[in-house]
Parts: C-alpha cells; sequence; structure tokens
C-alpha cells in the first residue's frame, strides 16, 4: 500500500525535549474508517504524539501526512480544519450553557468573525445538533444546563462538539477516565459508530475497554513503536507483557 491509501500517516517522526527524544523516529499509518488504540507505560510518549498531530507541539525531524497533506508545518486551527479534531482529557464544555447551545456553537460556520455575527439558528444547524446529539445519547437532553449533566455525559457532549465539525480523524485522550461501569459501555458503543466514516486514535489504560473497541492496538515504549497488531498479538508478544502488560 502507498503513503496515499492512508487518512494519517506518521513517518520517522521525533521530537526532541532539551535533547531527551519523547518521540523517537517513529513511523505509524492509520486507516479509514479504523478504530486504533494506543496504549504503553506512563511517559512512553502517547499525549506527546496526539499533540504533535493536532499542532500543539510541533516536530523537531519527519513527517505527519492526513489525506496526503503535509501537517508538521501548519498552524493548528488549520489543522482543525483540515479535518483532525482532538479531544483532552478535561471536557471544555461551556457549563452554563444548555447542550443544544453547546453543539451550535460548535457548528463550524459560526467561528468565524463574520460567521459569529451573522449566526442564524436555521434548520439545518438544528437538524444537525439534534442528529450529534441523538448519537452522542443525549437527544432528550437538549435544554438541559451542561454543567447539570453527568461526568460520562459531559464527555460525550464534549464528542458531540467534535463531531459538529465533521473531522474525519478524532483523537481521544482515556475518555473513559472516571467513568461508571454503564457510561464505559455505553462509550465503547458510541466510538464503535462514530468511527464509521472516520479515523479513530484513543488513548487508553484500560485493557478490557481497549479489547472492545479497537480493531488494532499500538504499543508505545520510550518514544517508540513496540509492537503493533490485534489485541490477541500484543497481549501475547513477550516485549509488550515485559514493559507494560506485565507490571
Ligand atoms: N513539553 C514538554 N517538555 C519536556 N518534556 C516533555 C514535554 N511533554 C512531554 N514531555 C516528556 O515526554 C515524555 C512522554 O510524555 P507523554 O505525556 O507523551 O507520555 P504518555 O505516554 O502520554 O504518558 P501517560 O500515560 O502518563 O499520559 C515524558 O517523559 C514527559 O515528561
Amino acid at each position: 500500500m502507498s503513503n496515499t491509501d492512508f487518512a494519517l500517516a506518521v513517518e520517522d517522526l521525533t521530537v526532541s525535549f532539551d535533547g531527551f527524544k519523547a518521540i523517537n523516529g517513529l513511523t505509524l499509518y492509520v486507516d479509514r474508517n479504523e478504530l486504533r488504540v494506543i496504549i504503553g507505560p506512563n511517559g512512553a510518549g502517547k499525549t506527546t504524539l496526539l499533540d504533535l498531530i493536532c499542532g500543539k507541539t510541533r516536530a523537531s525531524h519527519g513527517s505527519i501526512k492526513f489525506k496526503n497533506q503535509e501537517m508538521t508545518r501548519m498552524a493548528e486551527h488549520r489543522i482543525v480544519r483540515a479535518g483532525i479534531g482532538r479531544k483532552f482529557q478535561t471536557p471544555s464544555i461551556y457549563e452554563n450553557l444548555s447542550v443544544f447551545k453547546n453543539l451550535e456553537v460548535s457548528f463550524p460556520r459560526g467561528r468565524s468573525v463574520f460567521g459569529a455575527l451573522a449566526f442564524r439558528c436555521d434548520s439545518e444547524v438544528k437538524d444537525r445538533v439534534q442528529a450529534v446529539a441523538d448519537e452522542i445519547g443525549l437527544g432528550d437532553a437538549l435544554d438541559t444546563e451542561a454543567g447539570l449533566l453527568s461526568h460520562g455525559q459531559k464527555q460525550w457532549l464534549e464528542i458531540g462538539m467534535l463531531l459538529m465539525q465533521e473531522p474525519e480523524l478524532l483523537m481521544l485522550d482515556e475518555p473513559i477516565a472516571g467513568m461508571s461501569v454503564r457510561e464505559r459501555e455505553l462509550t465503547a458503543d458510541l466510538l464503535q459508530r462514530i468511527c464509521k466514516g472516520r479515523s479513530v486514535i484513543v488513548i487508553e489504560h484500560d485493557m478490557d475497554f481497549v479489547k472492545r473497541i479497537a480493531h488494532k492496538v499500538t504499543v508505545m515504549h520510550q518514544g517508540r513503536i513496540l509492537a503493533e497488531g490485534s489485541m490477541d498479538q500484543v497481549q501475547n508478544d513477550p516485549k509488550v507483557i515485559d514493559v507494560y502488560l506485565g507490571h
């Protein structure tokens, strides 16, 4: 397969912080419609990798191509516009606004200076808000103030805010942290649904959850890829057991 066939092609990526290589010559390919999970011990470089892909951190060396377009020198807002959405661990929703408003303000055309001024809540926006709210399980909670939602619902709302922008690559850092068992199950179902038509990258430590959602697992260690394959393959890989799963 040539690189052009992948949604995301990361090649020979390196970033140094004061001489320390947090990511060290890393190569990774993610397909369209793929749900990839990245696992690995603390400090392996997982979060730094997502920071590099979304432009929050700049690479020292190497290439990140999204739909065959180079991202490493692109401004963060242009990377978002190119179709890459990133959810951080702490939800950044507007607590005093309703679920509806939170989703509505995330509709892309509300973003530009003129768009914001000329913003009209027309049926197109309403339909999209309703569709996304249904997708994230908040279809009946559109009028609820976001601050009153459960922890899990707040996480889903933030995923919904990203979905409003119709990203083709969605990256989530430990999406189930702090969630109840039921919320975890619903999040697994949600992720299975939203990877249809886009690529999703999830960083996760909870192995039961990884088993449930991953199409393919990438194991990182010391800024490099230690192993990659199905959950079964990586779970039985002696290198992976040695540095991560055996602990
Ligand atoms: N801006 C920075 N400046 C200096 N060092 C950094 C910076 N960002 C990350 N690091 C270092 O890079 C290494 C990788 O960190 P990173 O947070 O990416 O690991 P991780 O795999 O996400 O770990 P965790 O599972 O604990 O979240 C760590 O040693 C961290 O201290």
